[in-house]
């Protein structure tokens, strides 16, 4: 229905999570390039602080950037946010959930209350969200783009992300919904599977983390926030629905193709067939790794 290009500039852009991290990387890439933006979270003082340093990149004079303060794991907020959009006419172009969480900890240590909050801030951050603003991504009026964050570990969950991992996968799954439900209306809907990048998160999981997960991951070097978000927004200008921030990420999701969309369609499938006479291999060696450690650990006590 609309072309595949996407065209930054004058778009208005609402960014879940746009505070830190990825969200806030995004934010100040896509307004450099011309978009205006609203970026959304929880704690009021921290947008007002990137309100101010996004303002900085103004590249024209009628460039907008504002936020709104909410905790869009709440529906009541995600209809407020509804409200500040329609009260002030403005009908946003693209949205992009960035909005998520890890406590990476042995499952027995996770308190209820962090896997309640991997519900909240992962899963239900992103479909309320979305299931309050339908109205105004439905209107068919132009081009729109819905953008969702998943993880790599959609592709392989493994010891550590008991919390995190079934999040994304779900968080991969609603994508594959509204891709097909949101078609008829022009909404193009990408789903992001970043594989390690550097953000306030990042520091924080890693205080958690246990030394098995992060030599599993250690495959997935860090990158910068920025070039997370640079990574992205191109992908976003390719339009590619499935996007991947490292070459790990896109092996494993090549590994797992089932039916979902491709990009170099060939490169995947002959991945894909690799996958299948090597992937269990890889998943045997972390179990070794596993084993290894816990016979040590009986060796110590
Ligand atoms: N960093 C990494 O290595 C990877 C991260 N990801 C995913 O990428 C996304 C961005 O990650 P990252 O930049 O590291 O995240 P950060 O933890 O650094 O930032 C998370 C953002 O979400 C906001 N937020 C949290 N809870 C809510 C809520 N209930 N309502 C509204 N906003 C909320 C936070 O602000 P506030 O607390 O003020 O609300 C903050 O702006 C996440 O979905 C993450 O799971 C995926 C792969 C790798
Ligand atoms: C031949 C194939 C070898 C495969 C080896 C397996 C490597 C696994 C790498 C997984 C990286 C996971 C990053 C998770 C990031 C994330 O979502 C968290 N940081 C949360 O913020």
């Amino acid at each position: 229905m609309f072309s595949n290009k996407y065209n930054v500039d004058g778009r208005l852009v609402v960014i879940t999570g746009g505070s830190q991290g990825l969200g806030f990387a995004l934010a100040k890439n896509l307004y450099l390039k011309g978009a205006n933006v609203i970026i959304i979270s929880r704690t009021k003082t921290k947008l007002l602080n990137c309100v101010e340093e996004i303002k900085k990149l103004s590249q024209k004079e009628d460039q907008f950037v504002d936020y709104v303060a909410a905790d869009l794991s709440k529906y009541e907020d995600c209809e407020r946010v509804y409200e500040y959009l329609t009260l002030k006419k403005l009908l946003p172009d693209d949205l992009i959930c960035c909005a998520g969480i890890a406590y990476p900890q042995k499952f027995a240590k996770i308190p209820i209350s962090k896997i309640d909050e991997g519900i909240d801030i992962n899963y239900k951050t992103a479909v309320y969200f979305v299931h309050a603003m339908l109205p105004l991504i439905t209107e068919k009026v132009r081009e729109q783009h819905l953008v969702l964050c998943s993880s790599v570990i959609a592709s392989y969950a493994f010891y550590g992300y008991s919390q995190y991992a079934p999040m994304k996968a779900a968080v991969k799954a609603f994508g594959d919904c509204m891709r097909h439900e949101l078609l008829p209306y022009g909404v193009k809907v990408h789903t992001l599977f970043p594989g390690n990048f550097e953000s306030e998160g990042y520091a924080q999981e890693n205080l958690t983390k246990p030394a098995l997960t992060k030599e599993i991951e250690g495959a997935s070097p860090a990158i910068s926030a920025e070039k997370c978000a640079e990574i992205v927004v191109n992908s976003l200008q390719n339009g590619s629905l499935y996007i991947y921030t490292d070459f790990i990420g896109w092996v494993l999701g090549s590994f797992s193709l089932g039916l979902n969309p491709r990009e170099w369609w060939f490169a995947q499938i002959f991945l894909s067939f690799i996958g299948s006479l090597v992937g269990r291999l890889v998943d045997l060696y972390h179990e070794h790794l596993i084993r290894r450690q816990s016979q040590e650990e009986a060796k110590q006590k």
